[in-house]
């Protein structure tokens, strides 16, 4: 099978043997052309699909790359092994070459709940405040994203100690032989760099590099692929008016500076958008326009459609009912499918009303970006299992299931065996103590026996079995009836079990199952499944398209946040005179506002209320930036 392309398309699939830039517009089919290049590689000028190396920006981006090459070449998805995203990618090399950075096989990653429980303790033993556990959560992940980490931390100069705690929490980690999500791609980068055997070795895994969405590349990752390149043997795909991830770390100067870092660069302009309608497309030009920092590029549709519409409402209340409303509307008079809708916006907690106001129409919804699968109780807990099988120095894996479910281990008895040893002494090494020196009743010393052989026993079992045997071993159903609230909780927490088997029924052994929940706890449910109008966040929209886009809460404070111009949640202080803004953080508002905008095929509604969450509120600035030929003014 062949895709269809535009010339532009093309070109940027036929051009070779110097590095290629497609910078592209939103909704111009850029994964489109990535897919198509890949496939050109591979059936037309015979390269070897296991040699391609294609860094997409989530897990499912990669899924979905692979079963549209598969429809394309024939090819069934384990031929192209290196379809990944920047962190699995770098995994794999890290896995392989752990040893010469100090660690053992096999090498494991702390969750996202297991680095929560480490930094909590760093807090304790440097007598800090809890509260200051997500700034340095953040800070740290910021810090090894960056190029110099310490450099990085010693600015941040809201967190005391926070140097030592970086030092201390890279110790545990270290002690448990686990390495943290960011760790993957910093250590990958330094293990490159510092040893030529393995960048050698690594460079010739690869004749071609590619990568979408590099607009939210950060420096590490930009450092990893110019490590891996060889002979400009490199394509990257991105629109760096689309790019929404600065507070994490991504930077579209690496985009927007491609052609300065790769002098010879090709750069190929995607600018027809096949998604959108004429005006959707022209707002979402005129407004991103007032960005100063981009690469030009002059996006248009060929389609026509109706105006954008601006609606203003007295309360936040009334424009969620107004929303309820039009999608039923939409649904019975224009036949739009509800999951072809979407109603988006800049931080969560706007969705509570408009949850509230789908309920009292009966209009079905669905959330998108929930609490991702992975950081769920049951799963969290039975992967707690698998992980201690795996690694025994797991200590936080292993205080987390220690008495879950309860096992008759009172906290007098866990005392006694936390006491034992330093706190060098590896968990699992402080319980077996704890039996050999009888410190513990008959019933505790039979329970923690028990729970000790189990985890030596599921160490040699497949991992679905290895899970099975958890769920039967420790009554786990019976225990989630427990803690459940009601049975509608009980029966969807017993399905993620079953998905769980599922997943871990797909993959080879233990070590693999677990590595593939770690690299994929980051990223959010996407909430694909079920009927009803799709309720999600600006960020959580990304890659997606949607018929008729509701684009709610269009108020200074909301959009742009209050916390990206520097200010106080009200507006007050920090904010000064106009040009003392944090300009990179008003043009990255602005971005978002671009995303959610181009995701509309065909009906696009943005909207705002004079009083949010009680609060009297003033209209988006960027509201103003829109051009009136496009738009039509709609008031309550
Ligand atoms: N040459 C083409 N002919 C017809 N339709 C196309 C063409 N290229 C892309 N499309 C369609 O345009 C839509 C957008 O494509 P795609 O999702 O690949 O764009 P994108 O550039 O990745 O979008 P975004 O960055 O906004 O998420 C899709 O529905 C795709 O099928």
């Amino acid at each position: 099978m062949r895709i269809s392309l535009s010339a532009a398309q093309r070109e940027a699939v036929e051009s070779l043997g110097r590095p290629v830039l497609v910078t592209a517009g939103a909704g111009s089919g850029k994964t489109r052309t990535l897919t198509a290049k890949i496939a050109y590689l591979v059936g037309d000028l015979g390269y070897d699909p296991r040699r391609i190396l294609a860094i997409t920006f989530t897990n499912k981006a990669a899924e979905e790359m692979k079963s549209r090459l598969r429809q394309i070449t024939g090819r069934p998805p384990q031929d192209f092994p290196w379809v990944r995203t920047f962190h699995s990618a770098c995994f794999q090399i890290l896995k392989e070459y752990c040893e010469e950075l100090g660690y053992r096989r096999p090498l494991t990653i702390h969750s996202e709940y297991q680095q929560k429980v480490t930094l909590k303790k760093v807090l304790a033993q440097l007598d800090l405040d809890s509260k200051y556990l997500a700034p340095l959560r953040s800070a740290i992940s910021r810090a090894k994203n960056s190029e110099d980490p310490r450099g990085y931390l010693a600015q941040a100069n809201r967190i005391p100690r926070r140097l030592e705690a970086l030092e201390l929490y890279n110790e545990i980690l270290a002690q448990h032989n686990a390495v943290d999500f960011d760790d993957i791609l910093g250590l990958t980068r330094d293990l490159l760099a510092r040893n030529e055997a393995v960048r050698e070795r690594c460079r010739h895994l690869f004749d071609y590099v590619l990568v979408d969405e590099f607009q939210d590349s950060n420096a590490v990752q930009c450092r990893i692929m110019d490590l891996l390149v060889r002979d400009g043997n490199l394509t990257v795909v991105g629109d760096d008016y689309q790019s929404i991830y600065q507070f994490r770390g991504a930077d579209p100067s690496h985009f927007i500076h491609f052609p300065k870092t790769y002098p010879n660069a090709h750069v190929v302009r995607l600018e027809e958008n096949y998604r959108s309608t004429r005006p959707i497309v022209a707002a979402a030009e005129a407004l991103i326009a007032h960005n100063a920092h981009r690469l030009e590029k002059k996006c248009f549709s060929r389609r026509d459609g109706e105006p954008v519409e601006v609606r203003e409402f007295l309360s936040d209340e009334q424009e969620a009912l107004w929303v309820a409303d039009t999608c039923r509307n939409l649904h019975e008079t224009r036949g739009i499918p509800l999951d072809r809708m979407a109603v988006l916006y800049r931080t969560r907690f706007c969705s509570m009303v408009l949850e509230q106001a789908m309920r009292r129409r009966g209009v079905p919804y669905k959330m998108m970006g929930g609490r991702g699968f992975f950081e769920r109780r049951e799963v969290r807990d039975l992967n707690a299992y698998l992980l201690c099988a795996v690694n025994p120095r797991d200590d936080v894996s292993l205080e987390q299931i220690l008495n879950v479910p309860k096992r008759g281990l009172g906290t007098g008895t866990l005392k006694k065996i936390f006491a034992i040893g330093g706190s060098g002494t590896p968990l699992r090494e402080k319980c077996r103590r704890a039996l050999e020196r009888g410190l513990l009743s008959k019933k505790a010393a039979r329970s923690l026996r028990e729970f000790l052989d189990l985890l030596e026993e599921l160490r040699g079992l497949p991992p679905a079995s290895a899970l099975q045997r958890v769920v039967e071993a420790c009554g786990y159903e019976a225990y989630l009836r427990q803690i459940s609230t009601d049975e509608d909780d009980f029966t969807a927490r017993m399905e993620n079990i079953q998905q769980m088997l599922h997943a871990a029924s797909q993959a080879p052994d233990l070590e693999t199952y677990l590595e593939e929940c770690a690299l994929v706890t980051e990223e959010q449910d996407d909430g694909d499944d079920g009927y009803g109008v799709r309720l999600s966040t600006f960020h959580g929209a990304k890659g997606l398209e949607f018929e008729a886009v509701f684009v709610i809460g269009l108020e200074e404070g909301l959009l742009p946040h209050w916390r990206s111009l520097g200010a106080s949640p009200r507006g007050g202080s920090g904010v000064g005179a106009e040009g003392e803004e944090d300009a990179p953080g008003l043009e990255e508002e602005r971005r978002l506002l671009y995303v959610a905008m181009t995701r509309a095929e065909k009906q696009l509604y943005l909207s705002h209320a004079k009083a949010r969450k009680g609060d009297l509120v003033r209209p988006s600035r960027f509201l103003a930036e829109l051009p009136e030929e496009h738009v039509r003014h709609r008031s309550w």
